[in-house]
C-alpha cells in the first residue's frame, strides 16, 4: 500500500508496524537475544523516541488496553525499556476516556537506591492495587517473571500483561536446538496467572506484512526461524 500499512490488520496495528519499519525498530539481519537464542530479527522499543514516535507506540498500546475490557489501577513498566511505555500510555489513556484519568504509572529501579526516598520503585505504590505489566517483548518469559515477582513482594495484584511483539516461540532449554514442542513464555504465565496477555503485533504479523516489502532473503530467514522455534500452544 501506498502508506505502508497493510490492509489485512486493524488500523492501529497496521499503522503501528509501519512506523516500526521507519523507525528502524524492527530490523533484520543476526542477533543473541536474552535467551542466547540467535534470531534473525529484533524488535527494539527504544526507537520509539521521537515525539511522533512516541505518539504512535503509546496510541497502539493505549488501543490495546481500551479495548482489553479489564479493570486496573496501575501501569507497572520493568525498567529499562518499560518505563517510557508505561508512562506514555498513562497519559494516553487520559486522554482517550476521563475514566482513566486516576490511573498511574509505576516502574523498578534496577538497583536500589539506598538515600533520600530510598527503594526501588518509583511512581505510584502497588501495594493493593490491580496491575497491568507493560513492556516491549516476552521471549523466554525471564523478564516477565522478575516484573510478576515485583509486584507480588509489593503487595499488587497482577490482572495483566501487555507487550509490543509477541514473538510466537516456545521456551529455550538447556539444548534450544533438541526439536522438541514447547509451550511460549506468554502461553505459560497465561495459564499459571489466569490472566489476560496480549500484544499489539505478533511474528506472523510481521511477515504478513514483510511479503509486500521485505527481501526475499528476510522473509525465507523469518519463515525458517518461525517455523524452528514455533511455540506448541
Ligand atoms: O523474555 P525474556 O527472554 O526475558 O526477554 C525479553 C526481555 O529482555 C529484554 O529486556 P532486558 O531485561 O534486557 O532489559 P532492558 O529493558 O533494560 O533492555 C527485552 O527488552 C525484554 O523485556
Ligand atoms: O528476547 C530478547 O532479548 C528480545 C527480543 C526482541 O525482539 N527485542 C528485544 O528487545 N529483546
Amino acid at each position: 500500500m501506498a502508506n505502508g500499512e497493510s490492509p489485512s490488520l486493524a488500523s492501529y496495528k497496521s499503522k503501528f508496524l509501519s512506523d516500526c519499519v521507519s523507525a528502524e525498530a524492527l530490523k533484520f539481519g543476526t542477533f543473541t537475544l536474552k535467551s542466547k537464542r540467535i534470531s534473525p530479527y529484533f524488535f527494539n522499543a527504544g526507537l520509539f523516541h521521537s515525539a511522533k514516535l512516541a505518539r504512535s507506540i503509546s496510541a497502539a498500546y493505549a488501543s490495546t488496553l481500551a479495548s482489553a475490557n479489564i479493570e486496573f489501577d496501575v501501569l507497572f513498566g520493568p525498567a529499562y525499556k518499560g518505563i517510557p511505555l508505561a508512562a506514555l500510555t498513562v497519559d494516553k489513556l487520559g486522554g482517550i476516556d476521563p475514566k482513566y484519568e486516576n490511573i498511574s504509572y509505576s516502574f523498578n529501579r534496577k538497583e536500589a537506591k539506598d538515600h533520600g526516598e530510598g527503594g526501588n520503585i518509583v511512581g505510584a505504590s502497588l501495594t493493593g492495587k490491580r496491575i497491568v505489566i507493560i513492556d516491549d517483548v516476552i521471549t523466554a518469559g525471564t523478564a516477565i517473571r522478575e516484573a510478576i515477582e515485583i509486584i507480588k513482594r509489593e503487595g499488587g495484584t497482577l490482572v495483566g500483561i501487555l507487550v509490543a511483539f509477541d514473538r510466537l516461540e516456545k521456551t529455550p532449554s538447556a539444548n534450544d536446538d533438541d526439536g522438541q514442542p514447547r509451550p511460549s513464555a506468554i502461553g505459560e504465565v497465561r495459564r499459571q496467572y489466569g490472566i489476560p496477555v496480549m500484544a499489539i503485533l505478533t511474528l506472523d504479523d510481521v511477515v504478513e506484512y514483510l511479503r509486500g516489502i521485505g527481501t526475499e532473503d528476510d522473509i525465507k530467514r523469518l519463515e525458517e526461524y518461525r517455523t524452528k522455534y514455533k511455540a506448541s500452544d
